[in-house]
């Protein structure tokens, strides 16, 4: 039977090569076959079908998600995938399950905090999955606030152990994924003590990771140590399938080999040693590695969603604002629904610009960190916490706005787009809460813009070398043609980032007490770190435009997905463009209106802009979404797939619907 394609107008409107856009959307054209293959391979497989997730209870939803990651691992060793490979099959069964933490946390953590030695004895063990090992940092009672975790590692010189002990029910450890239920091991932040001195008080380095065996071979917790899951969590399915677990120490010995030693270390006869070349941040590193992830994942998040909303825009029909009777216009041609979806859609791909990006900044400062070079640290630590804060936020505001751009039907769970709420908003607030996040960022730009004369400002904050031209120099826009130039648009966010920077770091120095100041400023000073970041985004979507990009149309098309990008951010902050006098209300409104003339342009691309992404419809799950554009029929099914449906008859309808037809509601 030939299948008909239903969006088949909408797909030869295209006006650029989609094979191409999808090489440029992939990395390369190795990334495009690498992600090709294995959805392809998960999509095919009925061990991987995803459906009936969110009808399960927990335990079944529990033990469904064990078997997937347990088939998982067979294909890596049948087929003897890659790490790289196993990464992305892992990704399309799109349900976490613990070795995302396996892999994700625990592995890097004895990667960058373990001694030669370490690395040697525990990391052939992980890699080969003998050990499952999870990352326990949060407390009941801390988590933004790791120099206040309570869990104390005592040296006993005398048995050459530490004693891990929980002192209070707030130490309790509170959260870790992979925690609850199955790891084995767990590298676990604990206040050092050695000699009856805590080291550090003063400072953060005073947390140590440890690596200890949690259970014994029948799967019972060591003597010592009670452990737990959290409790069910948002959504049905979603994060559900992850073991967030609860751990609790009395007085636990573990060798002291078992402290990962590369920042220090404590001698058999207890002797607390800081290595003089490294510096105590690397026990923070792990987190700079994770954040660097989400961000290279979380725009294949945001085009999912915005994939289905694009979709089903394109196929549904509403009245026109003049003739409420006749259905005629696509959703998608409402200048409204535009302007809400389309920005969504740009962002989608900045955030894939951006993300290879600091994955290029990764790479290199992982290499630094190797050869013991620590310069890159901070703007590494400040580039990955920001982006992974404002991509993030981003995200799960456009997954929501999505939902709604759907209408009713995008709440249906048959849409996608709930189960993808429920999945991400949690990644605003682990690997550390989005607004602490952007703090840091803004200690970092505030203490660049003071050290201004007497050290140069590099990689990502290099525009404030040039603060004199920002300060000084305003906009040049006449018209909206003047809007559609890349370094024009770098430059009104490099003087608005500049500007504010400058005005919360004038605001700050008029305060006796730096830390008093920097908490009464504290909502300014996220708005500078939202600034700074969202000219990182821009700049780099703008730098990837100045690439060689083959393909018919295909560098066009991406010119209107980075000036849509950068001049809705322009009218979304209007404010900070104006207040700050970079831009009159003339050029603010010339932005506007050259924003819309971006949509249409961006309109007849639209579909073959999602296409390019290459999801398959199991990757999707969504009804409303599908590639084929056969939504109605597949919709009204989805209801009938539905095990509420397998009866007219509820349970309950005799017993409480009888009663009252019948009028016999004293008998209840
Ligand atoms: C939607 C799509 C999703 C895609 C999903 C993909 C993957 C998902 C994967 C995993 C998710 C599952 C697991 C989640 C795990 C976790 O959540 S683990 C726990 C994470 N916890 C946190 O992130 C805690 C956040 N808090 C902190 O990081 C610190 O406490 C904080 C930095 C906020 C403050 O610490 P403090 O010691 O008080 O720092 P100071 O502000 O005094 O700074 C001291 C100096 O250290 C520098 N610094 C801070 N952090 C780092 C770092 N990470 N690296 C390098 N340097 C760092 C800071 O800049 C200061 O430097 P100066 O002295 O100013 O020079
Ligand atoms: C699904 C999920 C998975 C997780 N996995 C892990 C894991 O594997 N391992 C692990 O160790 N942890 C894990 N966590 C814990 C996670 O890292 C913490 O929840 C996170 O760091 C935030 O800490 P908190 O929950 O204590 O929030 P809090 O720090 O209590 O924050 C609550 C509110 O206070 C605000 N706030 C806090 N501090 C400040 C400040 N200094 N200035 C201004 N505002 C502030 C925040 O913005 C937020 O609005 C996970 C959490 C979730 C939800």
């Amino acid at each position: 039977m030939e299948l008909v394609d239903h969006l088949r107008d909408e797909r030869n409107k295209a006006q650029f090569d989609v094979e191409a856009m999808k090489v440029v959307w992939a990395g390369s054209p190795q990334e495009l076959q690498l992600c090709d293959r294995m959805a392809n391979l998960v999509a095919n497989h009925p061990a991987f079908e995803k459906l009936k997730r969110p009808m399960l209870v927990r335990k079944e939803l529990f033990k469904n998600s064990l078997r997937k990651a347990a088939y998982a691992r067979k294909l890596v060793i049948d087929l003897g995938l890659s790490e790289e490979e196993a990464k992305w099959l892992r990704f399309y069964i799109d349900e976490p399950t613990y070795p995302d933490l396996h892999w994700g946390m625990f592995i890097p953590a004895i990667e960058g905090q373990g001694s030669e030695e370490q690395k040697e004895k525990w990391l052939p063990l992980s890699r080969n999955m003998q050990i499952i090992g999870c990352y326990a940092q949060t407390e009941m009672g801390h988590g933004s606030n790791v120099q206040g975790l309570e869990t104390t590692a005592t040296f006993d010189a005398q048995q050459d152990h530490f004693i891990i002990h929980s002192p209070t029910l707030t130490s309790t450890k509170w959260w870790p994924g992979g925690l609850g239920k199955v790891s084995t091991h767990a590298v676990v932040y604990a206040r050092l003590i050695v000699n009856g001195e805590f080291h550090g008080v003063h400072g953060w380095y005073n947390y140590y990771s440890f690596s200890f065996f949690l259970y014994l071979e029948d799967h019972s917790p060591l003597p010592g140590i009670t452990v737990g899951d959290v409790g069910l969590k948002f959504g049905n399915g979603a994060y559900n399938t992850m073991d967030n677990g609860l751990l609790r120490f009395h007085h636990v010995r573990i060798p002291r080999n078992q402290m990962l030693m590369r920042v220090s270390q404590v001698s058999r006869e207890g002797k607390y040693m800081q290595c003089d070349d490294v510096p105590r941040q690397l026990i923070y590193g792990t987190m700079v590695s994770v954040r660097q992830t989400i961000v290279a994942m979380v725009s294949r998040t945001l085009s999912r969603a915005v994939c289905i909303a694009t979709r089903y825009s394109a196929l549904r029909r509403q009245h026109s604002s003049s003739s409420l009777v006749v259905p005629c216009f696509l959703m998608i041609d409402y200048q409204s629904q535009q302007s809400r979806l389309f920005p969504l859609l740009a962002s989608a791909y900045a955030f894939k610009f951006v993300g290879e990006w600091l994955k290029w900044l990764y790479t290199d400062v992982k290499q630094r960190l190797e050869a013991n070079d620590f310069s890159t640290l901070p703007e590494a630590h400040a580039s990955t916490a920001g982006l992974k804060s404002l991509t993030t936020s981003a995200t799960v505001d456009g997954i929501e706005e999505c939902m709604k751009l759907c209408g009713g039907d995008g709440y249906l769970v048959s849409s996608g787009l709930p189960e993808l709420f429920a999945v991400s908003v949690p990644a605003c607030t682990y690997e550390g809460d989005n607004t602490v996040l952007m703090l840091q960022v803004a200690r970092f730009v505030v203490k660049t813009v003071s050290e201004v004369g007497y050290k140069e400002p590099l990689g990502t904050s290099s525009y404030i070398r040039r603060l004199n031209t920002l300060l000084h120099n305003n906009c040049l826009v006449q018209t909206g043609e003047d809007w559609v130039k890349g370094d024009r648009i770098v430059e009104a966010f490099e003087a608005r980032a500049a500007r504010m920077a400058v005005t919360c770091t004038q605001h700050l120095a008029k305060f006796q007490d730096p830390e008093q100041g920097f908490s009464e400023l504290s909502a300014d000073l996220v708005e500078v770190a939202v600034a700074h970041c969202q000219l990182i985004v821009v700049s780099k979507f703008v730098e990837k435009l100045a690439q060689d990009i083959p393909g018919k149309g295909v560098k066009e098309a991406l010119e209107v997905l980075c000036y849509v990008y950068a001049l809705f951010l322009v009218h979304k902050h209007q404010g900070d463009f104006l207040v700050t006098g970079y831009l009159t209300p003339k050029q603010a409104s010339l932005a506007n209106r050259q924003l819309r003339i971006l949509y249409s342009r961006l309109r007849p691309n639209a579909i073959a802009l999602v296409d390019a992404f290459n999801h398959t419809d199991h990757y999707l799950s969504s009804v409303v979404g599908r590639y084929d554009g056969n939504v109605y029929p597949n919709l009204y099914q989805a209801a009938f797939n539905d095990p509420f449906n397998d009866s007219h008859v509820p349970d309950g309808y005799h017993q409480y619907i009888h009663p009252i037809l019948n009028q016999t509601l004293a008998k209840l």
